[in-house]
């Protein structure tokens, strides 16, 4: 497995041209050299060298030795950069102020709904553009592409292998968004994490806007900028993440559910907000778009909040308390309970009202997964049905989640495929639903 490793001389970068990075590729009517890639300001000229690794397992650090170098800069020191950070939900207006997370979160997914329709005019339009025709002996494209196969396949192997049951093209697009996730998150969980700044994020997201206009940093963008230009995704999911990571650094206690649900909206809707157009939603359908969306929105809270139920123990020894304060003091519970991690009668109480709360959102998503169009519902519920086991291993530990990290077995993770598959063969719903148009 080869794995670009840049190097950057300043933010602003042309990529050196010495180890063969040179197919050019074709975006619509436009053609860009990849080994060529430019800045926003195309003026300023940065050094990136591109070296080529033998073969070599991925490690978490070899997915951070490109993060590192354009989102901390070689030193790891601050530049002062002009960057500027874009708008996204967290931008407020006065009369938002009142608003709940929820309704503020709604409001994105109607606007993601409506962005679809507007762009894909009718659900039975719903076509990928067609492959680009790429010069050279292995098209850049398909070594992006292959690039991203290669991190999923390392980082999140059953997920992966759920996703080689989709069409060619979603797969590699839900690839390369997978990638690019996984490198965000990377930035404040991963072993470089005490040199992330919220400057750093804010250039994060500027090279996030690169990609959208297809000015993409290295290989591993290149393949999502290909995807976004190929589906109808919208950027505004992508700069909510990196707003989940902003608020990771700045903050570590929630007060309430609605701080946290704004968070697990910002770390794991969004990520289901961006698989929507590349899942696409059924042609028979007869649900809403927003309510599809509304499905997404939901499974990624469901994941997010058993994640923080399966990692309290490991979360308070980074000195993170995830859970909502005012339930934690509702149960009678502080933080030194937590911190102390004893399995009391008022902890146990507690845990069943969060896991009676994240199983509600697992089953608010999946009425929205029949919709799905029939090659993406497998891989999806195969994912629901997977993590939502997560939830009854924390039971099966007697609720000890600060000790005792909840997994399901490879067995029952294996018997969990055919039951996802027997699902995802129900077609969308034909009868008045709540999804349902009126
Ligand atoms: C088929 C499928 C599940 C597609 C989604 C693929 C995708 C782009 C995944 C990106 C995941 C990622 C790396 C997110 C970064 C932030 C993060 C780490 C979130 C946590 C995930 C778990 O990751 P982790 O590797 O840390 O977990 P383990 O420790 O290994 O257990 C999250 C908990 C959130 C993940 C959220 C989703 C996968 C959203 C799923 C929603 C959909 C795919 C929409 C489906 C559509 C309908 C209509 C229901």
């Amino acid at each position: 497995m080869s794995v670009a490793l840049l190097w950057v001389v300043t933010p602003h970068f042309e990529a050196s041209t010495g180890t063969g990075f040179l197919v050019s590729v074709r975006k619509g009517n436009r053609l860009f050299d990849s080994s060529r890639i430019f800045s926003r300001d195309r003026n300023v000229p940065c050094k990136v060298r591109v070296m080529k690794r033998g073969k070599q397992k991925l490690s978490v650090s070899s997915l951070n030795a490109e993060l590192d170098s354009s989102c901390i800069g070689a030193s790891g020191l601050e530049r002062g950069s002009k960057f500027s950070v874009l708008s996204s939900l967290v931008v407020t207006p006065a009369d938002n102020l009142f608003m709940t997370s929820k309704q503020k979160v709604y409001d994105v997914v109607l606007k993601q709904a409506a962005l679809l329709q507007r762009q894909l005019g009718t659900k039975e339009d719903i076509e990928v553009k067609p492959d680009f025709v790429l010069p050279g002996p292995l098209g850049l494209l398909d070594e992006a592409y292959e690039r991203c196969r290669e991190v999923c396949a390392e980082y999140a192997k059953t997920f992966y292998l759920g996703t080689l049951l989709m069409t060619p093209e979603r797969r590699k697009a839900i690839w390369a968004i997978y990638v690019w996730c996984r490198r965000t998150d990377e930035l404040v969980d991963g072993p470089n994490a005490s040199h992330i700044t919220p400057t750093a994020l804010d250039r994060w997201e500027t090279r996030l806007e690169d990609i959208f206009i297809v000015r993409p940093f290295d290989m591993l963008d290149a393949a999502l900028s290909d995807t976004v230009s190929r589906f109808p995704i919208d950027i505004q999911p992508f700069r909510d993440m990196i707003e989940g990571m902003r608020m990771d650094l700045r903050k570590s206690r929630y007060k309430n559910f609605d701080e946290l649900y704004l968070y697990c909206y910002y770390v794991a809707g969004t990520v289901g907000l961006m698989s929507v157009p590349v899942m696409g939603i059924a042609p028979e359908s007869r649900a809403t778009t927003e309510s599809v969306y509304n499905a997404a929105l939901a499974l990624g809270i469901a994941n997010q909040l058993t994640n923080i139920l399966r990692d309290v123990g490991e979360d308070a020894r980074r000195g993170r308390i995830y859970l909502p304060q005012d339930e934690l003091a509702q149960s009678g519970l502080s933080e030194e309970d937590i911190f102390a991690g004893k399995v009391t009668e008022k902890w146990r109480h507690f845990m069943k009202k969060q896991i009676i709360r994240a199983r509600k959102f697992f089953d608010e998503a999946e009425n929205g997964v029949t919709e799905l169009s029939s090659a993406s519902r497998w891989p999806v519920w195969a994912s629901l049905l997977l993590y939502r086991q997560i939830l009854d291993e924390i039971e099966a530990n007697d609720y000890n989640n600060f000790t005792r990290r909840a997994y399901v077995s490879k067995s029952k993770k294996i018997l969990a495929l055919p039951a996802a598959y027997f699902k995802s063969v129900i077609p969308p719903t034909r009868l008045p639903s709540p999804l349902v148009k009126a």
